[in-house]
Order: structure tokens, then sequence, then C-alpha cells
């Protein structure tokens, strides 16, 4: 798995969700780098799965053409990021300093606090809306207007359940390219963490983590979250992505 790189809103320090931004110059190259890495540990696919968002498929592309593979890629809203709500597309620093940095915390990393919905009169709110993407789903009366984890994790499960999961009980090596808080769904279910335990993990931008699993899909013993990279970097790129919601 891995979360997509830096986006042209990461550098702006935005909450993004489901509106589409792109790759910037610097995580186009963290995606390069996650190619070179998981072509030097020798990692060959047969199956990719990204969202229906630009930043996620470019990295998935870049990666796999550093890997000299063409494989299926089966694309879904359902591994979209989160839907930040009315949130999006306001500066993560501004709304610490409105609302304090423990309220972003809790929009950001708690399981079940959802942000506040996102309404008809929202700047981005016609643009993700009426997207030509979503036409096979959600389902315009089921369309969110913001996610918890909670809500996120309800909509990427039962497409790990129903479309990836078969792949890797048939002995497929599968390459998820997807977003921060999708991805701490996977996460969260396959290492069964706790509530609190998730609100601690940031997954930093560019940086492939890998699972081995056995015949019941459970993590084999150090099969799971494995970063490909050195430790100190992984490290400090976590720590950038849970400083994003400081006030400063
Ligand atoms: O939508 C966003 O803003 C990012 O993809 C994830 O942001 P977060 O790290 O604040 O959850």
């Amino acid at each position: 798995m891995v979360r997509h790189g830096e986006s042209e809103w990461n550098q702006t320090n935005l909450f993004w969700g489901w509106v589409d931004a792109h790759l910037s110059d610097k995580g186009k190259q963290e995606a390069a780098n996650a190619g070179k890495y998981l072509k030097k540990s020798g990692y060959q696919f047969d199956q990719a799965y990204t969202s229906v968002l630009s930043r996620a498929q470019e990295t998935l592309c870049i990666i796999l053409k550093i890997l000299g593979q063409r494989i299926p890629v089966e694309t879904t809203w359902r591994l979209n990021e989160r839907h930040y709500g009315a949130l999006t597309g306001l500066n993560k620093t501004e709304t610490a300093k409105k609302f304090g940095e423990e309220q972003v915390k809790l929009w950001r990393r708690s399981f079940d606090k959802p942000p506040p919905p996102m309404d008809e009169k929202h700047p981005y709110y016609q643009q993700i809306v009426c997207d030509p993407r979503y036409k096979n789903g959600p389902p315009q009366d089921k369309f969110p207007m913001f996610e918890s984890l909670k809500l996120t994790i309800e909509r990427t499960l039962p497409f790990w359940n129903e479309r990836i999961v078969p792949k890797v009980k048939a002995g497929k090596q599968v390459i998820i390219a997807a977003h921060g808080n999708s991805l701490r769904g996977i996460v969260k279910h396959l290492d069964q963490m706790s509530e609190e335990k998730i609100m601690g993990l940031n997954l930093p931008t560019g940086i492939p983590f890998v699972y081995t699993l056995d015949d019941n899909m459970k993590p084999c013993p150090d099969g799971s979250l494995q970063f490909l990279g050195d430790p100190e970097t992984v490290k400090k790129a976590m720590e950038a992505v849970a400083s994003q919601g400081k006030a400063k």
C-alpha cells in the first residue's frame, strides 16, 4: 500500500478530501522514490487498485512505470480520501488557530467524530457532487457530505472484502495506491487496532508499506505495516503529517 505523494494542496496545507488535486513536483519525486524502492526490493504485482482521485492515480502510474509493469488497475471511489465536509478547502493551521488544536486533532484523527457537513453553498459542493467520475457511485441519495474515519471504513471495507481479498487469497500480489485515511481504515482493520491506537497513526506520503497476510487474511508475524524506507525518514515524515494540524 502507498499513500499518494504530496499534492499541490499539501503544499498549502489545506484540507482537501474529495477535491481533485494533482501531485506537486515533490509528490512526483516521492512517487518515483517509492517506485525505485519497490524495484530495488524486487516487488512485482499482479493487480493494482486506486481511488478515482488524480493524486493517487498519478502516484500509481509513476510507480508502475518505474517497475516497468503493465497490470490491470481497478479504480473506485471507495478508496477515496475521507470526505472532509465543510472543512474542505480550509487551511489546517488557520483552522487550528480558530477552533483550537484539540478540535482539529479530533476532526483529523478521531474514530467517529465527523467534521461539519458540506452544504450546497460550499465553494466545492458543485464541483464534487456533479463530477462525472461519480456516475457509478456513490448513489446521489447516499452521496457523503462529510465522513469520520468510521464512515470511511464503512465504505472502504466492502471493496477490500469483495474485490481485494479474493485476489490476495488466490495468491496474487496487489498494490493499493490510495489516501491517508482510506488506508488508515484498512490498517485498522488488518491490525485490529483500537480507536485510541488508530488516532496516533499518521501515514506519510509516498512511502510504501507492506503487509504479508496468512490464509485467514491476518498479518503474519512481522508481516504488518512494514515501511519500505529508512526508519528515521519514515519517523520524520509521520511527525510532519501530524504537525499539519498545529496552530504553529
Ligand atoms: O484530505 C486531506 O486533507 C488529506 O488527504 C488528509 O488529511 P489529514 O492528514 O489532515 O487527515
